[in-house]
């Protein structure tokens, strides 16, 4: 990659690693690159280091080894720059149930330091892009999980970011919600050009908005593509009739790492289903 691309890229990840305990290391030498205005997933199975990593970019880890960067910015020396560059879309609740849906993203205006006469129109704007301004006055312990991921998607866009971070964004929503959310992100991102960083359990999701992904097993990138390229190569190589889907790439890839794992390696294995609805209520 030359100079001039690397200044461009949203988001640069070089030989990062990240150890809770001496027993056990999350991300085990993950690099990657996201570019500027494309839609980004990470995938891979629950424990895969997805989270870990995201956090080291967000600037709520440290980056003990490796480096990372936000838009040319090290999120270790200039962790303000990379905080007004990014919005964050955490798995935990980050809506509060007794508030309402405007008074939620009015609170994360005054956090993000939006200008205070510019406060009511972009929270508008925000409820707005997320399909909530009907709703908007209503308590969010009100809402369904579907509109409490949304609203927490407005909070996220009040700032404006240039990189939109969401972890697991459909996690424990049924299908329409799931599409429903999917919907405001893709219309959100082709109106502002913003970049997108996903994680997710759900290959078709990957599979249906992802531009790039990166199939992440045990801290680090197994494959790294666009969805097509990858399904396409694994075709290839098996030759016959063979369609193989995003999931049959990764199982390809991890090797039976994968269901040594048990539970905990399966794709569709939600143990941690947010429940967004009753946690908010
Ligand atoms: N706070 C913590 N303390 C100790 N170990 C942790 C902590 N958070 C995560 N881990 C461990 O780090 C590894 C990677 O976890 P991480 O949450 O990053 O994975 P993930 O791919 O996001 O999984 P999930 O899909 O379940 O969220 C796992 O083995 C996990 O148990």
């Amino acid at each position: 990659m030359n100079e001039e691309h690397s200044q461009e890229d949203a988001v640069t990840v070089t030989g990062l690693r990240y150890a809770f305990d001496r027993t056990g290391t999350a991300v085990d030498g993950l690099d990657l690159t996201v570019r500027s205005g494309e839609v980004f997933g990470l995938l891979g199975p629950n424990g895969a280091g997805k989270t870990t990593a995201i956090r080291c970019v967000t600037t709520l880890l440290p980056v003990p080894a490796g480096m990372v960067r936000v838009f040319g910015h090290d999120v270790t020396t200039d962790r303000m720059a990379v905080r007004r560059l990014l919005g964050y879309v955490p798995q935990q609740l980050s809506a509060d149930g007794g508030l309402t849906g405007r008074e939620n993203v009015a609170l994360f205006a005054r956090v993000f330091d939006v200008p205070r006469r510019e406060r009511a129109d972009r929270v508008a704007q925000a409820l707005q892009a997320v399909g909530l301004a009907e709703a908007a006055d209503r308590m969010a312990s009100t809402y369904s999980g579907g509109m409490v991921r949304r609203l927490e998607l407005a909070q996220a866009l009040v700032s404006a970011p240039r990189l939109l971070i969401l972890d697991e964004p459909t996690i424990g929503l049924d299908p329409i919600a799931r599409t429903g959310v999917w919907d405001h992100i893709m219309a959100i991102r082709a109106a502002s050009g913003m970049t997108v960083l996903v994680t997710t359990h759900y290959m078709d999701e990957a599979d249906q908005y992802c531009d790039r992904v990166a199939l992440m097993h045990q801290g680090r990138v197994r494959a790294l593509g666009t969805p097509r390229g990858l399904t396409d190569d694994l075709r290839a190589r098996l030759g016959g009739d063979a369609t193989p889907t995003l999931e049959d790439v990764f199982r390809d890839v991890a090797g039976s790492g994968l269901d040594d794992q048990g539970k905990g390696g399966e794709f569709r294995d939600v143990r941690r289903t947010r429940r967004t609805a009753s946690r908010v209520g």
